[in-house]
């Protein structure tokens, strides 16, 4: 952008390099009447970004300047694929009214609108939290601070090291990251969405602590319960001083910061979030997934709720036992269903208070939140229905409640107490809104118009003057009538009439042909071509009363406006309370919803160690598929640590695992779970290793991946970690893979003493497996039926007795000679006792893992890897074989 003869520019781009100067590095929007005009570079980037026609506008400095520009009533459109992009952008208005300036219309920025700042409803994914984080550094760790600005929440974390910051980012997504401009961060962190590099100074704890103090008008930071803690301490001030740069006005929704402790959830690291496909797939698309079969939500916010649930598994049982006890209680009492109805006339509460403390708010936010308001005591009545506790834990013999059948002998009674419960504490939170519902009611029209620009939005009848003003504009019709009637006959003009353009206001007119019959006192306002406009005193008069009563009409109602915010804002804490509340209440009756629907049932949560699960079935597996899921129970504990997992391919291996991740997660969120008994001891961590897809993307090879993982793994699980590792090994060659496999297998058994279930087609781990070792065999079955072979999918106890590779193979469509030579080599191998490597899924015990020293034949068929082969490398390795075997 050439700047350097800015005395030669106009006065307007002298305006926007003005501007410019002060946002170097993101778009300027820059208002120019109805367009929001972007020049030079920002117009190339805009032009490539948004696929706008990239125009010239005159000359500055003897230079023709590059424009771009959106029309200002589609802008959010284009704001929000730029937010999207990662793109920050400054708004800059026009502040003077253009009609009343002398000369240029003053210009400023008004708001600068980044990823994770988004507040408007078109910015923003319904479903899914829009964060804002800053990460500092020092010697005991990270600090990590986050903030939801569309719902008022932040928080910040401390965290020991580069693998737990990487976890919870992967948790988060935030949409933009701040982190200071200096070397030695994490690799990872460079690859982060909407990363944004600030000077070091803005994460330093000091000054953090001021902007904290100032901004929460504090003493000390005890409250929050950040005092002494100068990492979360500077991640939040680097954050605040972000917003309170970006945002330019009072923030009065983030009320607080809360401390989330990482010892309150069960930890997962990227990897697992990955493998476990929560809310999204390894390919990215988000049916299929968890979140998609569990989210039955009907309010946005809950359906946001439920996903920071889903990602952060709790350890407070009690809690937990709360969540259960409520879901039970809904569906007992057959309550979900009326809730459920109730809650569609309930919208996104949540951002709609976050817009009315920023007074972003749009009449139809104040609407919406006036019918949620109104509907509060329908859902509140409805809870009060619940029996009381006595009558509940007793039902009838014949009556066998899901809830109750799934509650053991010493578990605490598994119903809400409409008093004390959960359900009850809801309750309580709906309560005492009825002033503002009240409020809403009177004040906004049932249904008011989008913007409050051209007023139409406060309701008649609830403020005296207004309604004097708009009387006045009413009887304003009628005058008109009247006075076009009596002007007619005074001067015989038959084609005379009253109008009205919004340049020349009110006009009589009539047609060129009568202009010499007009009376004196009228005067001539404009000449067209056919006609003559004139005005009177009379006519003037009423103008003036008129658009002063219009004036008057829309000053009073955003004033009303104005002080509607205010009156709300004083409430904002409770309201803040109610919204949660809701977002709450709606996924607990999503929760009973789907345990109804699919037959899921309560959990049970133990102090004893150990994990038990009868019948259990893979919630999205068993969503998706046609036929009826085989369920599969699973024990865990401290005799059973470690389930080697055999069974031929496509037998439901993988399946298994993650079906006993999932139980046990859904568990920690308060949900019920696919199964007809789970009886889960205390988790800290789910770990897994799944070769799902591979990460070439990101530079590394499928070995050194699983590798990394396995390495992650083995470092973090404890006895109270739940760890699922498929088919370790399978990535290198068959020695080493062995080793490996057999290697992790023994050490996550006898060292971390984590509960594993260990999946392989190394037949020879089967033999890890002897009493008192905690190491068991399971496995899936096949049978083969004529030419075609049927998976049982059932788990049983013991090692698998054959692998079924080929006839997979052969139900993938290999061809018939490839499978033909596959099996006759087969034959060969089976038929020459010791010529053979270590083979997958051998039954012989006696083939020791590290025999004699393989010979030049047995080295390459170590190397081959038939799952890896095309069907022409097969026959040339066959080829090759032969060659060898001969010499
Ligand atoms: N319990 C079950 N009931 C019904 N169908 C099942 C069950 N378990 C698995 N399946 C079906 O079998 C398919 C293969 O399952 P899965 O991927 O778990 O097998 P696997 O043993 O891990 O295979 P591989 O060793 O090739 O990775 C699944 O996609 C599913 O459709």
């Amino acid at each position: 952008m050439s700047q350097d003869k800015t005395a030669e520019h106009t006065p307007l781009m002298k305006q926007f390099f003005a501007a410019k100067a002060e946002h170097p590095d993101i778009l300027l929007f820059f208002r120019m009447g109805d367009f929001y005009e972007l020049f030079y570079d920002d117009a190339r980037r805009a032009a490539k970004l948004l696929d706008i026609t990239l125009t010239q506008r005159g000359q500055s400095a003897g230079q023709p300047i590059p424009m771009a520009g959106v029309p200002f009533h589609a802008a959010e459109g284009y704001l929000a694929r730029l937010v999207a992009l990662g793109e920050s952008v400054a708004i800059c208005e026009q502040i003077g009214d253009p009609a009343a300036s002398k000369g240029l219309v003053e210009r400023k920025v008004v708001r600068i609108v980044t990823p994770g700042t988004v507040t408007d409803d078109a910015l923003l994914e319904e479903r899914r939290d829009t964060l804002l984080a800053a990460v500092s550094r020092g010697k005991q760790g990270f600090g990590l601070a986050w903030v939801d600005l569309s719902a008022g929440r932040f928080l910040v974390q401390e965290l020991a090291s580069e693998d737990e910051l990487s976890a919870e980012l992967a948790r988060l997504e935030p949409a933009e990251l701040l982190q200071p401009d200096e070397d030695g961060w994490p690799a990872f962190l460079s690859a982060a969405r909407g990363l944004r590099r600030r000077g070091p100074w803005h994460f330093d704890a000091d000054s953090g602590r001021r902007t904290l103090l100032r901004f929460y008008q504090l003493h000390d930071l005890t409250a929050f319960g950040i005092e002494d803690r100068a990492l979360a301490i500077a991640a939040c001030g680097a954050l605040l001083g972000y917003l309170e740069e970006t945002q330019r006005q009072a923030l009065p929704h983030l009320s607080g910061i809360a401390v989330e402790s990482s010892s309150d959830s069960i930890a997962m690291n990227a990897a697992t979030r990955r493998h476990l496909e929560l809310d999204s797939r390894i390919d990215g698309r988000t049916e299929h997934t968890v979140a998609a079969v569990l989210d039955s939500s009907i309010t946005p916010m809950g359906g946001r709720l439920l996903k920071r649930w889903l990602h952060r598994p709790l350890r407070r049982q009690a809690l937990l036992r709360e969540r259960h006890q409520a879901v039970a209680s809904l569906i007992d009492n057959g309550l979900f269903e009326p809730l459920r109805e109730a809650f569609r006339a309930i919208g996104d509460v949540e951002r709609i208070l976050a817009r009315v403390a920023l007074r972003s708010a749009r009449p139809r936010d104040l609407s919406t939140l006036r019918d949620a308001l109104l509907a509060l005591p329908e859902l509140r009545s409805l809870l009060d229905v619940t029996p009381p506790l006595a009558a509940q834990s007793q039902p009838p013999p014949d009556l066998p409640h899901r809830a109750t059948l799934a509650r053991g002998g010493d578990q605490p009674a598994l119903v809400d107490d409409a008093a004390t419960g959960l359900l009850g504490q809801l309750a309580l939170a709906l309560s005492g809104h009825e002033h503002e519902a009240d409020l809403l009611n009177r004040a906004i029209k049932p249904q008011p118009p989008v913007v409050l620009r051209d007023g139409g939005v406060i309701a008649d009848g609830f403020d005296a003057e207004l309604d004097r003003f708009r009387r006045l504009t009413e009887d304003a019709d009628s005058f008109l009538v009247e006075l076009e009637a009596r002007e007619r006959e005074q001067t015989g003009i038959a084609t005379l009439k009253v109008g009205y353009n919004r340049v020349h206001g009110y006009y009589i007119e009539m047609g060129k042909a009568q202009a010499d019959k007009v009376p004196t006192h009228y005067t001539r306002r404009q000449t067209l071509a056919n006609a003559e406009r004139y005005i009177t005193e009379e006519l003037k008069q009423f103008e003036d009363q008129v658009l002063s009563a219009k004036d008057q009409a829309l000053a009073r109602e955003k004033q009303l406006w104005e002080d509607l915010l205010d009156q709300l804002n004083v409430r904002l804490q409770p309201l803040k309370s109610a919204a949660s509340a809701l977002a709450e209440l709606d996924v607990l009756c999503g929760f009973a919803e789907r345990a109804e629907s699919l037959n899921w049932n309560a959990p049970r949560l133990v102090d004893e160690p150990g994990i038990r699960i009868v019948d259990g079935r893979h919630p999205v597996v068993e969503a998706v598929r046609d036929e009826p899921f085989e369920p599969n129970s699973v024990e865990l504990g401290p005799e059973r640590r470690l389930l080697v997992i055999t069974g031929p391919n496509m037998g439901g291996k993988s399946t298994y695992m993650r079906q006993t991740a999932l139980i046990v997660l859904l568990a920690h969120i308060g949900s019920f779970v696919p199964a007809s008994e789970a009886e889960i001891g205390p988790i800290d961590r789910i770990l897994t290793r799944i070769g799902a897809g591979d990460d070439l993307a990101r530079g590394q090879s499928t070995f050194m991946v699983e590798m990394a993982e396995t390495s992650y793994i083995l470092h973090h699980a404890s006895e109270h970690s739940l760890v699922l590792m498929d088919e370790i090994g399978r990535g290198t060659s068959t020695y080493d893979g062995l080793a490996l496999a057999k290697a992790c297998a023994l050490q996550l058994a006898r060292a971390n003493r984590a509960m594993t279930l260990f999946a392989t087609h190394y037949f020879e781990l089967t033999q890890l497996a002897a009493p008192g070792n905690g190491i068991v065999n399971v496995h899936l079955d096949a049978v083969e039926h004529g030419d075609k072979l049927v998976f049982m999918h059932a788990v049983k106890e013991g090692p698998a007795n054959r692998s079924f590779g080929l006839q997979v193979a052969a139900l993938a469509g290999l061809p018939k000679a490839a499978l033909k030579a596959a099996r006759a080599y087969l034959e060969e191998l089976e038929g020459t006792p010791g010529a053979a490597p270590p083979r997958r899924e051998d039954p012989s015990p006696q083939l020791s893992l590290f025999a004699a020293a393989p010979s030049a034949l047995e080295k390459a068929l170590a190397e081959i890897d038939p799952d890896q082969l095309s069907p022409r490398e097969a026959l040339e390795s066959l080829y090759q074989l032969k060659q060898l075997s001969a010499g």
